[in-house]
């Protein structure tokens, strides 16, 4: 049986009463950048940065290329919060832990969160370098009863049940794509399912095998359970996969893939991607209302 911690509502409040009280930004929009693309953070204007370490509450990164810092700062005049490093299941974290800071953005007023990863291709048409708009996810970890959810529910943040149908955006993706398109990279652009494993280890090729055949376009081993925690707590969610490697799916195939070449890949696109990213967060519709919340 899987051991079960809590997070108390204080804990949380906590951490967004010290960040709001160390920071004058208002965040409405959240980014979590994926494996080696970290430096989605480095463009925010007006910075003010934190160690993971020095937050009150917060896990530690552990994997190398998420550099475990918080910065909050302006995209195009909006002011952004981003995760320079997420939290990972197979890092040991409960899973209550790697969603932890979704709800404290949660608590500072963010209402959209944007996610990104690094990912494998199973898909013949998803080559690496390619970008894929998250449509969709198979929650591995979560079918089986490993979901941040489990246990006590605090009605506070949402229901009991929550409905994961419509937990990626329609109108944020259809906003990307036309994105893609004046900036003149339609063709790196596509859509499809992403599905978490529970990592650390790269797939078998059996393993290659059945996620192809069960219709999963990307893999990797995150995301789903940031979504799933804020698709609860009410946020908007985007989600974009960098395609960093074709996962091996043929006994014949001698290749295969390591985390460096993962991080090679997204350096490379890293770019593209922070373009794409800033241009979403500059022409989506956000509430017109300043973000008032204050620390008391
Ligand atoms: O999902 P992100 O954090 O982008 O990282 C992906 O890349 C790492 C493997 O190279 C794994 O952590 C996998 O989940
Ligand atoms: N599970 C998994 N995670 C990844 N992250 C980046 N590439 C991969 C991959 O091929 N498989």
């Amino acid at each position: 049986m899987h051991s079960k911690e809590q997070i108390g509502h204080d804990e949380y409040q906590n951490t967004a009463d010290w960040l709001m009280s160390h920071t004058k930004h208002r965040p409405l929009v959240a980014i979590i950048c994926g494996s080696g693309l970290g430096m989605l953070a480095d463009t925010l204007k007006c910075q003010d940065s934190f160690d993971y370490s020095d937050i009150p509450g917060f896990p530690q990164s552990t994997v190398q290329g998420h550099a475990g810092r918080l910065v909050f700062g302006e995209l195009k005049g909006k002011s952004c919060v981003c995760m320079q490093g997420r939290f990972h299941m197979y890092e040991g974290h409960s899973l209550l832990k790697t969603t932890f800071p979704i709800r404290v953005f949660k608590l500072m007023g963010v209402e959209t969160l944007i996610v990104t990863n690094a990912a494998g291709s199973l898909a013949d048409g998803l080559q690496p370098g390619d970008i894929m708009i998250i449509k969709d996810h198979i929650n591995f970890p979560g079918l089986v009863g490993l979901n941040p959810l489990c246990g006590p529910n605090d009605d506070k943040f949402g229901p009991r049940f929550p409905a994961m149908s419509g937990c990626y955006d329609k109108g944020l993706h259809i906003l990307m794509m036309e994105i893609a398109k004046q900036m003149g990279v339609a063709g790196l652009v596509q859509e499809g399912v992403y599905a978490m494993v529970g990592g650390p280890n790269f797939e078998t090729i059996a393993e290659a095998k059945l996620l192809h055949r069960l219709g999963v376009d990307a893999v990797g081993m995150s995301t789903a359970p940031e979504v799933v925690v804020a698709t609860h707590c009410g946020l908007r969610v985007f989600g974009l996969s960098l395609i960093t490697n074709k996962v091996v799916k043929s006994y014949e195939d001698s290749e295969s893939v390591n985390h460096e070449g993962v991080l090679e890949v997204g350096r490379l696109r890293s770019h593209t991607v922070q373009q794409l990213v800033t241009e979403l967060i500059s022409r989506m519709e956000i509430n017109n209302n300043e973000n008032t919340n204050n620390a008391s």
